[in-house]
């Protein structure tokens, strides 16, 4: 479902200096790549595509959806799943009982929540841990915890900031697996500084700079942007510093 930023403006506070100036966006379905400088405000667009904030002005829409109101506002959150940069815990639940209660807060009955728990859990590799307390995770399984959390519901949208921060090597193939299963099922939006592999598993980059688009396009065209004698597995973090440098001058 595509979603998108129509003029959006935002700033933290009242009279905050907006870091979002009628920023107009549209991500298309399927899976996207959010990149950009620390502070370029990719985690403020995924807050606001969450509707965890609203625009100071202009408009954010899920296809038609708009999360104005309380009912759809209540529609539109159950369409979205968020998996904010640092996602917060109820640390004396158990994995599972975690998972079901984030699956309640989404609108599930408590029925539907707790059966769609085994298989968000075993989505994510974490079965064995499905009876532990959350505060004995590592900061890995964690994160992992974050990302069944977020597929609980059957959301139609993932917005999923820096997801693979803290996984281990094999962890992050699973997690980048797993967003390869997702495909035609649901729209996933990834925000990370961790460009290696995109092409295996994205078919859009999207890239913000100083809360302003900088590019958008396919994965192809983003890494047509690298120098010609880059070797073949540098050209996507050619491309990126590119693009990036280029705005500097
Ligand atoms: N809660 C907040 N209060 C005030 N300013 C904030 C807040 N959160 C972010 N900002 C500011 O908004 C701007 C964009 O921040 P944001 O976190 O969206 O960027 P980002 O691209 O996700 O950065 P990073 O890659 O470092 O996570 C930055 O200038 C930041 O200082």
């Amino acid at each position: 479902m595509p979603l998108h930023f129509e003029s959006c403006t935002f700033g933290y506070g009242r009279r905050g200096r907006p870091v979002l100036s009628e920023l107009d966006v549209s991500f298309a379905s399927g899976h996207t790549v959010l990149l950009g400088p620390n502070g370029a405000g990719k985690s403020t667009l995924l807050a606001l595509g969450a509707s965890a904030c609203a625009p100071r002005d202009g408009a954010v829409r899920l296809g038609r959806l708009r999360p104005v109101g309380r009912r759809a506002l209540r529609s539109y959150r159950r369409k979205v799943s968020w998996l904010p940069q640092q996602p917060r815990f109820l640390s004396g639940m158990t994995c599972r009982e975690h998972i079901a209660y984030v699956g309640w807060l989404k609108g599930m009955s408590e029925r539907e929540a707790w059966r769609a728990v085994p298989r968000a859990i075993e989505r994510v590799g974490l079965a064995e841990k499905a009876r532990d307390k959350v505060g004995t995770l590592s900061g890995g399984q964690r994160q992992r915890l974050a990302i069944a959390q977020a597929l609980v519901h059957d959301a139609q949208l993932l917005l999923l900031d820096e997801p693979t921060v803290g996984l281990d090597p094999l962890q992050r193939r699973r997690f980048l697996n797993l967003l390869h299963e997702l495909r035609g099922s649901v729209s996933v939006i990834v925000s990370t500084h961790d460009i290696t592999d995109l092409d295996q598993v994205f078919d859009e980059v999207v890239v913000v700079e100083s809360g302003a688009l900088r590019f958008q396009g396919t994965v192809a065209r983003f890494e047509s942007l690298a120098e010609a004698d880059c070797p073949p597995g540098r050209r996507l973090e050619s491309a990126y510093a590119g693009l990036l440098e280029a705005g500097e001058l």
